[in-house]
């Protein structure tokens, strides 16, 4: 048994356990087994993954995330906010705007400060990767995969893949209410078709400007956001002639909304908050917790 001090944060409801490892030190090889023990809401404390801040020798702050199935993510929209908030409240940075790494490569973070508190976090996302090999996804490597057909338990649908860093596919709906997120977002995630897995989003257009989402995430099942998952859902809508490029769009997920723009320079912004809902010491027991 060891023990050591947590952040739980949350951005729109998807929440995470944060491990300031400026200040405490875990053993790589306990991470994925952390990452589920600290995730379960009976054994543990509840939340969606881990999320390791990290020192880093390409910016001020890296981001490591763990899915709540102890997998590990390459990036994590709401997780980079909540990082930002953090890095900024605890003097990690000064600077109002400064770089985060990710296994996915450094993105641009800008907090929004109300009497020392950051309120608001937009995160310069870099350029989505389009081609299928980069998403990844099988067939040939360098098409996009736009309004494409998906044949899957007998039943054909239309998919748009995007990679943030990491890979989504979006079904559009008629209804968000209806999206069959729960039994269709399982299967797509597990598909081989997705060979390193894929988080699953179901988005019903309102407007040039408005989109309702749901997500099956990949690592962790249904969340109440996904920060990157509305990135890739904007960038699809740009793709699929459903909203328009430079312009911004407003969000809404279980959670709350975000306001996300991809832009004419290539990068998507996405802008939103990050809360702090508690901090504590948690003892683990060698996966035992639960
Ligand atoms: N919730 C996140 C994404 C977390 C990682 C994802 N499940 C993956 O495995 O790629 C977000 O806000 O982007």
């Amino acid at each position: 048994m060891y023990s050591f001090s947590f952040t739980k944060m949350h951005g729109l409801g998807n929440s995470y356990i944060y491990v300031d490892l400026f200040r405490e030190t875990l053993p790589e090889e306990d991470l994925p087994a952390i990452a589920r023990s600290v995730a379960d809401v009976h054994t543990g404390i509840g939340s969606d993954g881990l999320i390791l801040i990290c020192p880093s020798e390409q910016a001020p702050v890296k981001m490591r995330i763990f899915n709540s199935d102890g997998s590990e993510g390459k990036n994590c929209g709401n997780g980079l906010r909540c990082v930002a908030k953090y890095a900024y409240e605890h003097g990690i940075v000064r600077d109002r705007s400064f770089l985060i790494e990710t296994l996915s490569g450094l993105v641009e973070a800008e907090v929004t400060v109300e009497n020392g508190e950051v309120t608001s976090v937009t995160i310069d996302m870099g350029e989505p990767r389009l081609r299928r090999s980069a998403i990844p996804m099988t067939g040939p490597e360098a098409e996009q995969v736009v309004a494409e057909s998906f044949a899957i338990d007998g039943r054909e649908y239309e998919i748009t893949a995007v990679s943030m860093g990491n890979p989504h596919v979006i079904f559009y709906v008629d209804d968000i209410e209806k999206a069959p997120v729960t039994t269709l977002g399982p299967v797509v995630e597990k598909d081989a078709r997705f060979p390193e897995g894929v988080n699953v989003e179901f988005v019903e257009v309102v407007s040039e400007r408005e989109l309702h989402f749901r997500v099956w995430e990949r690592g962790s099942g249904v969340t109440q956001a996904c920060g990157t998952g509305a990135c890739a859902a904007v960038v699809a809508s740009v793709l699929n002639g459903k909203t328009a490029r430079g312009v911004e769009t407003v969000v809404h997920l279980a959670g709350g909304n975000l306001t996300i723009t991809w832009g004419h320079d290539g990068k998507v912004r996405m802008t939103g908050p990050a809360e702090t809902v508690c901090t504590g010491v948690y003892y683990y027991r060698g996966g035992q917790n639960g």
